[in-house]
């Protein structure tokens, strides 16, 4: 069961996604606690309505009623909750889009098979069909969605068609890593603080357009910094300008080559793409007064990073 709570502002964790969105159907309403202390009107409701469709609720807060609309997917009750999978204590479904080799892919691919990480990568977005990536998902029986369509190519989806995609394979989280198209408005509207990106730089210095791959550690050489590491953030419209999630710091080397330290930066990527997805998967971000995202700690909630 999937709630889209349209509040303006005000866009929860969702919590369950349509296995096998059904048709009409007398649903249980068990709302995440964040959204019920939020709104206690809100609190548990039977609803009768078409999966997908738009329901419309009012809202008692305390400044007065506020009307919404929840559009709610209806699932079969065989989503057996765990609750260290998060507060739904559904596993996550996970998007991931690459372009090149997949090495971030592969990695948190293993660590989901590992069990460390409470989510499974259901889909593969690339623009280029043959790259190692996609190669690696179709060995390991992932699907492989071509995005966005190549120029001379006939396979590939519009970008409305590429969100009913993955609203299709209910995927939770979509994932960049080393995907090197701007991904479009519509998607971005779709999954709201849900794409995240690794960039191999410390943003904002070495980000943007044109800043991408062996590119940026030859101009973090050129420049002199002596500190390099990957950043992790939230995808906005623009390249590398959303939300820094996480960072990783290592030196630069005064004869580092470029690959020499695309490899130092790399290996600290997989190890933090992993540990944030981790988080991701148990609802484990929070956001400061202020807007900026943090991760809560798994072995200590009150300690952030
Ligand atoms: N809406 C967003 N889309 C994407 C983001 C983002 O932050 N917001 N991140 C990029 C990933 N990225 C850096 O992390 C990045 C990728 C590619 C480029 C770039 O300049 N691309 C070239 C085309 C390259 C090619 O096709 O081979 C270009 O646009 O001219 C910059 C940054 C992924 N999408
Ligand atoms: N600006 C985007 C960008 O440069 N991304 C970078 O592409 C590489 C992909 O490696 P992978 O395909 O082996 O994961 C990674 O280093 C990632 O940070």
């Amino acid at each position: 069961m999937e709630i889209q709570h349209i509040v303006s502002g005000f866009s929860p964790k969702l919590s369950y996604a349509p296995s096998n969105p059904i048709g009409k159907q007398l649903i249980s309403l068990k709302l995440p606690s964040l959204l019920s202390s939020s709104y206690p009107s809100l609190q548990s409701q039977n609803f009768a309505v078409p999966s997908g469709a738009l329901y419309p609720i009012s809202i008692a807060k305390k400044d007065g009623l506020c009307s919404s609309r929840i559009r709610v997917w209806c699932s079969s009750s065989s989503d057996t909750a765990d609750p260290s999978n998060g507060h739904d204590g559904r596993r996550k479904k996970l998007a991931v889009f690459v372009s090149g080799g997949g090495s971030n892919f592969k990695s948190i691919h293993e660590a989901s098979k590992r069990g460390s990480l409470r989510g499974d990568v259901v889909v593969l977005v690339t623009n280029k069909s043959d790259c190692g990536g996609a190669e690696y998902a179709r060995q390991n029986g992932i699907p492989v969605i071509v995005f966005p369509k190549a120029k001379d190519g006939y396979d590939g989806l519009s970008a409305n068609d590429l969100v009913d995609t993955l609203r299709r394979f209910e995927v939770d989280f979509v994932l960049l890593a080393g995907y090197l198209k701007l991904i479009p408005a519509e998607l971005i509207r779709a999954y709201q603080r849900s794409i995240f990106n690794i960039h191999p730089s410390l943003l904002p210095a070495f980000g943007g357009k044109g800043f991408y791959g062996m590119k940026v550690h030859k101009a973090v050489i050129a420049s002199g910094a002596r500190f390099s590491g990957p950043t992790i953030h939230f995808v906005d419209e623009h390249y590398d300008t959303g939300r820094i999630l996480a960072q990783r710091v290592v030196p630069v080397l005064t004869n580092d080559t470029p690959e020499e330290l695309a490899a130092r930066v790399l290996r600290e990527e997989h190890q933090l793409y992993v540990e944030v997805v981790e988080a991701l998967c148990e609802d484990r971000i929070v956001w400061r007064k202020d807007g900026v995202p943090l991760i809560q700690r798994k072995e200590n909630p009150n300690e952030t990073c």
